[in-house]
């Protein structure tokens, strides 16, 4: 793993980071040619758990698909560690367990427990001062100073743009290295944080296929002043997909032949996770 991504946010030009849920589509993310990876709290619990993101999704579990990830790959792994799974506490358990596994950037919301995807209708969130409580927690908990805090505000749906604008500023004054403000609901809003913010601190671009933020590209984002975009979910929502089609023509059809040039064959998916590689290390033993 390397953590460089504080040096890669001050460089000019928009990070894109793709959702993954796991060490196999972070492998995939990684050899498409992504400088980082965003590690989807959502997407671990649609693919891992069948559950929606309703703050089911422990602490453990999180870590756990973590470390597989980071044990993989080499680029950054930008981590969604939701309210921190409890007080100020929990959010330096988090940090620490989460920095151990491999994370370079940690994101933390100020929602209620139990939270819910920030596209969701009906969210809470909790005081402004006890968001900063546990953001001041998680910079202290930090072992190594590489590594981010991405603080999320969920307030715009709750307290309207002008107050989650302000809850940001708190979180930027608190130490926050970057700033998610979540389901911003048009142009004209994202226009407006990135005219509070932009030349300060990074500020992250959640692109949800079908949820409050209008979807605009990587560089349409560039070019209104945010630094990083994720496309958390998308990943998930495409393998749905396509594991859709491929699990309705092999009940039609009894065979994966009609399948086959949309598949990697046996060799192809072998090449892909380095079978060949640990096969000549073996035998180096
Ligand atoms: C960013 C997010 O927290 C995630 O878990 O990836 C979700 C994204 C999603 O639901 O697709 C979110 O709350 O926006």
């Amino acid at each position: 793993m390397q953590h460089d991504l504080r040096a890669r946010l001050a460089r000019p030009g928009i990070l894109l980071a793709p959702g993954v849920y796991d060490a196999f589509s972070a492998l995939i993310a990684e050899q498409a040619g992504f400088e980082a990876l965003y590690l989807s709290g959502a997407s671990i619990a649609y693919t891992r758990l069948g559950r929606s993101d309703v703050g089911l999704t422990t602490y453990t579990e999180v870590a756990d698909v973590l470390a597989r990830i980071a044990e993989r790959v080499r680029i950054p792994v930008i981590v969604d560690a939701d309210t921190g799974f409890g007080n100020a506490l929990n959010v330096m358990r988090t940090v620490r367990g989460f920095e151990a596994a491999g994370a370079a950037m940690i994101q933390l919301e100020d929602q209620t427990f139990p939270k819910r995807c920030g596209h969701l209708d009906g969210k809470g969130v909790v005081p402004a001062a006890e968001m900063v409580g546990k953001l001041r927690a998680a910079l202290d908990a930090r072992a190594r100073p590489s590594t981010l805090v991405l603080a999320r505000t969920d307030a715009v749906a709750v307290e309207g743009l002008e107050a989650a604008l302000d809850r940001a500023e708190q979180y930027l004054e608190a130490g926050a290295d970057a700033l998610f403000i979540e389901a911003l609901r048009t142009p004209e809003q994202m226009q407006a944080a990135c005219r509070r913010f932009a030349g300060r601190v990074p500020l992250l671009a959640n692109m949800v296929e079908g949820g409050k933020t209008p979807i605009q590209s990587a560089a349409q984002l560039q070019e209104h002043g945010f630094g990083i975009a994720i496309f958390p979910g998308g990943t998930a929502r495409a393998v749905a997909h396509t594991l859709r089609g491929y699990y309705a023509s092999l009940r039609e059809h009894g065979t994966t032949a009609p399948w086959r040039d949309a598949m990697l064959d046996f060799d192809a998916l072998n090449d892909l996770i380095g079978t060949p590689a640990l096969m000549a290390l073996g035998k180096k033993y």
